[in-house]
């Protein structure tokens, strides 16, 4: 902290988290201790002083320029806190998610003069640097920062969420987040596909059974209530649940407890329940195809998933991840990066790391080309580039991006080329023609 202040230092230093004042030409003006430790650069000068957005973003563009929720631009602009959450890099160079929650600060006369920024950790940064786990959940866009706002916010609280979206949005992923971040991450999380059950199976799973509970039964099974136990259930495709284990299931939330299948005992339920499916279950629930009831008791928090063709600015960084996990030390070429990011992904996610693992398969250890990539994709390119600015960005780079990925990069052409999916000699040429256009 180096406001002049000692009283301030310290009000600011007993601030649980990270916590800045920034004026409204985005420089820092006073800094915590955390703060501090956890974004100063080694070696570099104190991030007081310098743009929020250069220090936590390493951008030299404020967020919003680069289609992000701009928490300072939300605030000085209405004059109300505004809550995001946003990637950060940290001192080290190392991404993290935060919740930033932004607030205005008037001076006596009622004039805005700074906001301050209060930023809290979502997701270990380890999960997201080079060595990334296959439950991390990859993505920089505004919509995937938006979702994952709800998402962190959801772990909090314990109510039941239902997750939407098409196949391949990463819906089992986003549960296993609410999970891992939720008070219950140290117990277990047990997913259950209802789409390969039948009505029998489906109880015996969910309730467990007693011994001798049906014939051919030799001993007693925990169901899956039981084995999740303060923890957390995943039911995948609750669409597809029997309507008879509709009911019981109603039964559960309501009563908060169940009886395995042959047994008499009730036994208390604590997990908490995510559900999941890529149906419209309001069109089923006025079909009559779900219960009515079920579906308001499953659906008290609803977050739905987008498909990936509505955040493509994430998908650059999505193959880098899949490659990093699965080849590392593997290239792609630019070309073959922006056929990638052109394409509109009827499968999501699981689509574009297939895509991935079959192309890395051809290119045995070369780099990625074209040509290991199925040849609808080039069929569609043309097409889907006139269609989607934010593709042809990516394939093109603009000014603004060039400069953004510069600075990100510190200077490294070679990486900032690579992050914008342009070979290096046309990011040098485009830098020429940037100059020569100033
Ligand atoms: N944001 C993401 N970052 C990294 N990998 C992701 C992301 N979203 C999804 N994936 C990966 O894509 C694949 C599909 O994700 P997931 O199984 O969570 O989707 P889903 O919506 O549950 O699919 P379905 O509806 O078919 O069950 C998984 O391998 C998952 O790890």
């Amino acid at each position: 902290m180096t406001d002049k202040t000692p009283a301030l230092a310290s009000v600011l230093d007993a601030h649980p988290n990270a916590f800045i004042l920034i004026d409204r030409d985005y420089n820092i003006v006073a800094a915590n201790r955390k703060y501090l430790e956890r974004y100063q650069h080694r070696g570099k000068e104190s991030p007081v002083g310098r743009k929020c957005h250069e220090v936590s973003h390493r951008s030299a563009l404020p967020c919003w320029r680069n289609g992000e929720d701009c928490p300072h631009q939300q605030v000085f602009g209405t004059g109300q806190p505004h809550e995001v959450v946003h990637r950060h890099y940290d001192g080290k160079g190392g991404a993290q998610y935060v919740r930033i929650a932004a607030h205005p600060i008037f001076d006596e006369e009622g004039r805005l003069l700074y906001i301050s920024e209060s930023m809290h950790t979502c997701a270990r940064s380890e999960e997201l640097a080079g060595t990334a786990e296959a439950s991390e959940m990859v993505g920089q866009s505004r919509t995937f920062n938006h979702i994952l706002g709800h998402l962190c916010a959801a772990a909090e609280s314990d109510a039941p969420i239902l997750l939407t979206g098409e196949t391949g949005s990463g819906k089992e992923l986003a549960a296993r987040l609410i999970h891992r971040k939720s008070a219950r991450a140290a117990r277990p999380f047990v997913p259950l596909d209802c789409t390969v059950l039948t009505q029998e199976l489906c109880a015996d799973e969910l309730f467990g059974h007693e011994k001798g509970a049906f014939t051919g039964c030799a001993g007693a099974k925990p169901g899956l209530f039981d084995i999740a136990h303060r923890g957390t259930l995943f039911l995948d495709e609750i669409g597809d649940m029997p309507p008879a284990i509709q009911a019981k299931l109603l039964r559960v939330l309501e009563t908060g407890t169940y009886r395995r299948v042959g047994g008499t005992e009730l036994q208390k339920v604590d997990a908490r329940l995510i559900c999941a499916t890529n149906r419209d279950l309001r069109q089923m629930v006025a079909e009559g195809r779900f219960r009515a009831d079920l579906y308001y008791r499953i659906a008290c928090v609803h977050l739905e998933l987008p498909p990936l063709r509505h955040r493509r600015e994430d998908i650059p960084e999505l193959v880098r991840h899949f490659l990093a996990q699965r080849a590392p030390g593997q290239g792609i070429t630019p070309a073959a990066m922006a056929l990638l990011a052109a394409y509109d992904y009827p499968g999501n996610v699981r689509e574009l790391a297939n895509l991935v693992d079959r192309a890395r398969i051809l290119a045995r250890d070369a780099e990625i080309d074209v040509a290991h990539l199925p040849v609808e994709l080039k069929e569609m390119r043309e097409d889907c580039v006139r269609r989607d600015p934010v593709a042809a960005r990516i394939r093109l780079g603009d000014a603004a991006s060039i400069r953004d990925a510069l600075m990100r990069f510190d200077g490294n052409r070679r990486q900032a080329a690579s992050w914008l999916g342009l070979s290096e000699r046309t990011l040098y040429r485009r830098l020429r023609q940037i100059q020569a256009d100033a």
